[in-house]
């Protein structure tokens, strides 16, 4: 597959049928367009990502990035650290993902320890890390999953170890949650997508892309063993959560 990248256009003519979203060849092709224009803060987010790896990683530490997708996170880190100062694993159960993963890897930071598998994060057997990145992933996941997840997470990092832990989230509060959800559309809108591009992805993401509260979040990473968890990020209805394990 080619490593050029797409104006993401998917849901921009009228569609009979609004299939399920998945992360197909044809996502694959206008990924970093389609994210960089949907998440707000995602490039704030990789920027920091470096900055808490800085931080938190003891040198030559072991980090997995979970739901990688085209190893955006994994390049933020090699852009900012020194090839020894740290060990990555991409994972992604999506074909078309990891291929490309790897192949942006080898072009673009040979000199790094930097290796993708192509696996089903929920049931992959976990080596011990530093820290472990799980960037608009876990929302992915049906919600009955995600507990026995982070517990498998949570028992994998080293002491001192941190997972982070961005997601879409919804508000408990109705009225809060209209508010962020058509602020969340103004932006969309302000990033170039039509109207019927918002509503036809909102269709497609029904019950594929299932978001928590905030305050759910981190109830399950309590859930999970982590004494501490601590909102580092949030932009309208999206969020980042940095979670501690004891040192
Ligand atoms: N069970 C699973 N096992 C492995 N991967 C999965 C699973 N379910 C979904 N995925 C993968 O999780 C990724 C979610 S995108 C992450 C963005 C990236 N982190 C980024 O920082 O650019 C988020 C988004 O597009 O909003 C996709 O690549 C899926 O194939
Ligand atoms: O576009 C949306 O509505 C989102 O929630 C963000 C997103 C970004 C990329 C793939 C799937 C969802």
């Amino acid at each position: 597959m080619s490593n050029a990248s797409y104006r993401d256009a998917i849901f921009s003519t009228p569609l009979d049928r609004v299939a399920r979203f998945s992360f197909d060849e044809q996502v694959v092709a206008c990924f970093p367009d389609m994210i960089r224009r949907s998440v707000p803060g995602y490039g704030q987010i990789l920027g920091m990502l470096s900055l808490i790896a800085q931080r938190h990683l003891r040198h030559g530490a072991h980090v997995y990035d979970l739901g990688c997708s085209l190893g955006a996170s994994g390049l933020a880190l090699a852009g900012a650290l020194e090839p020894d100062a740290f060990r990555y694993t991409g994972v992604d159960l999506s074909p078309a993902m990891a291929e490309r993963a790897r192949q942006t890897f080898s072009d673009e930071c040979p000199d790094y320890a930097m290796r993708v598998e192509e696996a089903d994060i929920r049931v992959l057997d976990y080596s011990p890390s530093g820290m472990i990145i799980l960037n608009f992933t876990l929302q992915f996941l049906p919600p009955a999953d995600r507990d026995a997840l982070l517990k498998r997470l949570y028992d994998a990092l080293e002491p001192g170890g941190v997972l982070i832990l961005s997601e879409k989230t919804i508000d408990a509060d109705e009225q809060d949650n209209a508010w962020r959800v058509e602020r969340y559309h103004d932006f969309k809108r302000a990033n170039g997508y039509s109207d019927l591009e918002i509503s036809q992805k909102r269709t497609a993401l029904e019950n594929v892309l299932i978001p928590d509260t905030l305050d759910a979040l981190h109830e399950r990473l309590q859930q999970a063993g982590f004494p501490r968890s601590v909102t580092w990020f949030q932009y309208l209805n999206f969020a980042s959560v940095i979670a501690f394990k004891e040192a």
